[in-house]
């Protein structure tokens, strides 16, 4: 089988080589399109192409209509709103994703973010410490676990709150549960989020919702640019001197977000998943995911049943 590794941000060396070493190993042919700058390049490469494996490249309709030959295509990651699912379905391609192959890099990037942000962003002033001030998780996943796990470290006192994990697995965990994410958000001194996008999550973090953080509160964002109501949050940060914002992911409105120096920070590109260790352990599975698919079948990790 022909499979097709697409990524406009590549994987590290290191992961190519290990992508590609398993798929060849279990007789398959690779093709590389790396850095591709217009749309026409993936159209191109698609045509003939029996699997793919993507990061967060976009597979519209347009992209899978192209593809005559794909049967499945594998998200190197967690998040897969930026494929077409739906739209695969009806095509009969499989749409698998690599869940918690990154999580433990988008976890350490949080804590990264969030040093950065209570020392200040490094301007030589007092900054403030992590131990003993309440981080609240909002989705208590892959990421968010992690996030709890390195929180400890820090000596954090630690809340999570997922609409569809139950308060005794996240209390297992040693961690509190808030009864809901208002809860969560009234309690935290330092907001993460880790919801994935989805018809329910977009635009939900609003005025509402991220007024009730307590003063100095700290948002940080590692999921989606899309879950935030960017306007929304703007108007707040305009109304409440205290807040500050901190993103791995630039959100639309990053030059309006930007006149709020000292209280807002962006990664200029998105990081958390920016590690050799992510691309191997995700690429890798993805190439095993797809190996097991032509071997047996196995669609363990079908998004789009
Ligand atoms: N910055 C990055 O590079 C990066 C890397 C990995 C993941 N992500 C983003 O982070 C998200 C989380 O990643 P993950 O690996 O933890 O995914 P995951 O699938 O392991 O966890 C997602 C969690 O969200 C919960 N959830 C779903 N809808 C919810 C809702 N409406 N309210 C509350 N909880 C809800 C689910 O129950 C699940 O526990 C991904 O969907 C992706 O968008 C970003
Ligand atoms: O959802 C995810 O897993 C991440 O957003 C994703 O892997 C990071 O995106 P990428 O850096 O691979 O484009």
């Amino acid at each position: 089988m022909k499979v097709l590794i697409a990524t406009e941000k590549p994987f590290a060396p290191a992961a190519v080589q290990g992508i590609t070493s398993e798929l060849k190993n279990a007789g398959h042919e690779v093709v590389l399109l790396e850095k591709y700058t217009e749309k026409g390049q993936l159209l191109d490469a698609v045509k003939d192409a029996d699997a793919m494996i993507v990061r967060s490249d976009k597979i519209t309709p347009e992209v899978l209509d192209a593809a005559k030959q794909l049967k499945i295509v594998v998200r190197a990651g967690a998040g897969y709103d930026s494929i077409d699912t739906a739209y695969a379905k009806g095509k009969n391609v499989v749409v698998e994703n690599t869940p918690g192959q990154n999580s433990n890099a988008v976890a350490e990037l949080v804590f990264g973010m969030l040093v950065y942000a209570v020392r200040n962003f490094f301007n030589g002033k007092a900054g403030t410490e992590l131990k003993g001030k309440k981080l609240g998780i909002l989705a208590f996943g892959n990421v968010g676990r992690n996030v709890a796990r390195i929180a400890k470290g820090f000596d954090m006192d630690v809340y999570a709150y997922d609409a569809f994990c139950p308060a005794d697995a996240i209390e297992a965990a040693g961690v509190h549960a808030a009864k809901s994410q208002e809860d969560l958000f009234k309690t935290c001194d330092v907001l993460s989020l880790h919801i994935p996008a989805t018809p329910q999550t977009v635009k939900s973090i609003d005025y509402r919702l991220v007024n009730l953080l307590p003063k100095k509160g700290i948002l940080v964002n590692t999921a989606r640019k899309e879950v935030i109501n960017e306007e929304e949050l703007l108007k707040l940060m305009a109304e409440r001197e205290d807040l500050k914002f901190i993103t791995d992911i630039k959100p639309d409105a990053d030059e309006e977000f930007k006149k709020f120096e000292g209280r807002y920070f962006s990664t200029p590109k998105k990081m958390g998943a920016q590690t050799a260790e992510a691309n191997t352990n995700a690429g890798i599975a993805a190439a095993r995911q797809i190996n097991a698919f032509f071997a047996t079948g196995d669609t363990k990790f079908q998004v789009n049943k």
